[in-house]
């Protein structure tokens, strides 16, 4: 039995606009849902538009020819245009203009139309319908896949090869159709007309379940980052140091590889808060986690550990190095405050400890916490080095600096 006897087109543009339909409701909701993701408003618009274009080429012969020809056309170009913006503003893409295929749209109506008015010929409008939508899948493809986009768009190349895998049956079509007896009536047009109709279905399905696919996947990302994130410093949280700081310090065990830790207390913080407002505390809190973090080496971690205390851990660092560089951010806090921290002054108190005999990393922050509150009680706004450390090393020289401004502070 023949192919095109079993495939019944007009069944098939039925089966085109429900899936549209379907999938468009599906997008549509999801919009709403996630207004996060503006781009599937407008892919949920462009499923509408295939939907309603195929449907008005199914009722060809019940509604006026004018109707069913060119602006059916046009809607499924414009079904395609509007996946392209969609895609773009999900990837937060720049309008490049001479790359989107909105242009395409003026190749095709002229084509349409004089292919309906002027030389009326199915052929004509099928080779002219099938080569800008090829081309309109192709550069949505290329927009894609070329790099250069904001690092947590969604991944969204899954999605391109259903683009390139639907032009290229667009292409198909259009060698295809060179042979003018394989057209005569659209409704009967043959084999690979039907298989291209089919792929409507399959390219309606595939692209939207694979762009649902990555933003789902980026959401999780978001809540992942977010659930690892200080929301006000902007800072890992202490539920990521410590997990990222497990792995440095089993990485600094097994290699026998120095390490350190240090704790940062800000001083008389409730003052700040009780004097200024909770608003200048804030900035204050953010004044000092840029200092720290902006003073620490990329593979040091730093951290909001709790209200107005921060972790920084150091991998690779021996304890001197440790404690001038608590030293060195001791005095960036003292001096930078009124331009950091909300134009008001602010110190803190540090606690450094190394990497000893420790078989777990809260054992290593318990030291520099330890020795934080030392230096809380030495005076304030000093660097005091963990008790285990000063016995094992001689060098390790303790709670100097600062010691008038601690002795001014502790004295108000
Ligand atoms: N503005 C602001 N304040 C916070 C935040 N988290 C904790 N705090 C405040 O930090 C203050 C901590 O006070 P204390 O623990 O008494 O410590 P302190 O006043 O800094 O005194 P010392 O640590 O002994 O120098 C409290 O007033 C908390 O309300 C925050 O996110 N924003």
């Amino acid at each position: 039995m023949h192919l095109t006897a079993e495939l019944d087109i007009r069944t098939l543009l039925f089966l085109v606009t429900l899936v549209g339909l379907l999938m468009a409701l599906t997008m549509a909701v999801f919009a709403r849902r996630f207004p996060h993701y503006p781009g599937a408003g407008w892919v949920a618009a462009a499923d509408a538009c295939i939907a309603l274009g195929a449907y008005l080429i199914a009722m060809r012969g019940e509604f006026p020819d004018w109707l069913t020809t060119l602006p059916a056309s046009a809607l499924t170009l414009l079904g395609l245009l509007l996946n392209y913006e969609g895609l773009r503003r999900l990837l937060q893409e720049r309008n490049a203009w001479f790359w989107s295929p909105h242009w395409l749209l003026l190749l095709l109506l002229p084509g349409s139309w004089y292919y309906t008015y002027v030389d009326p010929s199915v052929h004509g409008r099928v080779v002219v319908f099938s080569g800008v939508g090829c081309l309109a899948a192709l550069l949505t493809t290329y927009m894609v896949l070329v790099p250069q986009r904001a690092a947590d768009a969604p991944n969204l190349r899954p999605v391109a090869w259903v683009f390139a895998g639907f032009a290229l049956m667009l292409l198909l079509r259009v060698f295809h159709t060179q042979d003018p007896r394989q057209v005569d009536d659209f409704m009967y047009a043959g084999a690979l007309n039907a298989a291209v109709l089919a792929s409507y279905i399959v390219f309606l399905i595939l692209k939207d379940v694979g762009l649902l696919q990555a933003c789902v996947r980026q959401l999780i990302a978001d809540v992942e980052r977010q659930a690892r994130t200080d929301p006000l410093t902007r800072l890992m949280n202490r539920r990521a140091v410590m997990e990222q700081g497990e792995r440095a310090f089993h990485r600094a065990v097994s290699g026998q590889a120095p390490m350190a830790a240090i704790m940062v207390d800000l001083d008389h913080f409730k003052r700040v808060n009780d004097e200024h407002g909770h608003q200048t505390g804030d900035a204050v809190l953010q004044g000092v986690a840029r200092i720290l973090q902006g003073s620490v080496r990329p593979g040091d971690l730093c951290a909001r550990f709790g209200g107005e205390e921060f972790l920084l851990v150091l991998p690779e660092t021996a304890l001197a190095e440790a404690e001038q560089l608590a030293e060195r951010l001791r005095l960036k806090v003292e001096q930078s405050s009124p331009e950091h921290c909300g134009g008001i002054a602010c110190t803190a108190s540090f606690g450094v400890a190394a990497l000893a005999d420790e078989t777990r990393l809260e054992e290593l922050i318990s030291r520099a916490d330890q020795a934080m509150y030392e230096a809380k009680h030495a005076g304030r706004n000093r660097v005091e080095v963990s008790q285990v450390d000063m016995r094992s090393s001689s060098s390790a020289a303790s709670g100097s600096a600062g010691a008038a401004a601690a002795q001014r502070l502790g004295a108000e």
